[in-house]
């Protein structure tokens, strides 16, 4: 018999997709064979990165078996100075505004007492900045630690020499594959003057369709090339092995994601618009990703009792402040 929870269903508001129940993809994630030496290279720095970090003890022991589940949140980074101008701004790299700021911790918030096990992110600092202060509200309070492994000296010079320590820490990883998209001539360029210069039409095509570029840029479809494939090779495996991972990135490369994870076509994703700082929320369970759209507030039971092993591991939180 199931463990009688504190946290009762509620139904989730926020739902990012069509309102209903959630959608389970019947689809079992293979990962791809990596052939190139780079990419075994990369996959072993990463699993070395995190592979102190045992996966936060997310398990349902009921009568039928004892599965792991594990959780995916993805969160587009807060407002950006450029995002404030209102300019495209795709590879640019350009801070958070104080409303940002702000929107970072509220999604912090939201997110304070679901399990966090790794951190991917972009090499941008507004996708890092949002992960960071997140991560400044949750009840864990684990520290949020940049690897650096891009050279062998960088790997050298930030060893850290606690087992305690880095038993206190996340891995961040930052990985260029799931930057915004490149918006080629349009970055710097105001996007209601691009409008009025190019029609409305053109540019709304080039910001929401799937396989038309901006001038000199890439298509959500060859910004999905990399970011999905990314998501494939590195960060579906850290799910599988039941780590619990959040991935702070960019309006175009999260909405390649969601079309993987939601099997969204071209006609779909066009209509999806992310908005700045608001964590969506899945569960990956036996290579599924269930959507359960975005959690409202730290309190909502919906969150945590939707899934059994979230409620628990709820109250173990709850617990440990307590203690
Ligand atoms: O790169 C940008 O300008 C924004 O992050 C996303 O812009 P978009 O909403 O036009 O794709």
């Amino acid at each position: 018999m199931a463990a009688a929870v504190k946290y009762q269903p509620t139904r989730l508001l926020g739902h990012v997709f069509a309102p209903g129940s959630s959608r389970s993809f019947g689809r079992s994630l293979s990962m791809p064979s990596a052939s190139r030496n780079t990419h075994h290279h990369k996959l072993n720095l990463i699993h070395a990165s995190i592979s102190h970090v045992d996966p936060t003890p997310l398990s349902i022991s009921d009568d039928s078996s004892t599965e792991t589940e594990s959780t995916l949140i993805l969160i587009r980074h807060g407002e950006s100075l450029w995002n404030e101008k209102n300019l495209f701004t795709g590879c640019c790299d350009v801070p958070l505004t104080m409303r940002g700021v702000e929107e970072a911790i509220e999604a912090g918030k939201r997110i304070s007492y679901i399990p966090v096990d790794v951190i991917f992110t972009s090499k941008l600092i507004r996708a890092q900045m949002t992960a960071m202060l997140a991560m400044t509200q949750h009840h864990r309070k684990k520290v949020p630690i940049i690897i650096h492994n891009e050279s062998e000296q960088a790997k050298t010079w930030t060893q850290v020499y606690s087992e305690k320590t880095t038993k206190q820490s996340i891995p961040v990883i930052t990985a260029w594959q799931l930057n915004e998209r490149m918006y080629g001539e349009l970055q710097g360029l105001n996007k209601e003057e691009t409008a009025e210069r190019y029609g409305k039409e053109k540019v709304y095509e080039w910001r929401r369709s799937f396989d038309i570029p901006p001038p000199q840029g890439e298509s959500l479809e060859m910004c999905s090339q990399r970011a999905v494939a990314y998501f494939k090779d590195f960060i579906e495996p850290q799910l599988r092995s039941g780590k619990h991972v959040l991935v702070a990135a960019h309006g175009n490369s999260l909405r390649s994601i969601i079309m993987y994870l939601e099997k969204l076509n071209s006609q779909e994703v066009t209509n999806l618009e992310l908005s700045t700082g608001i964590p969506l929320l899945y569960i990956y369970k036996e290579g599924n990703f269930i959507s359960r759209g975005s959690p409202v507030g730290p309190t909502e039971a919906g969150v945590y009792a939707f899934s059994q092993s979230l409620a628990v591991y709820r109250e173990q939180l709850d617990e440990m402040s307590h203690n």
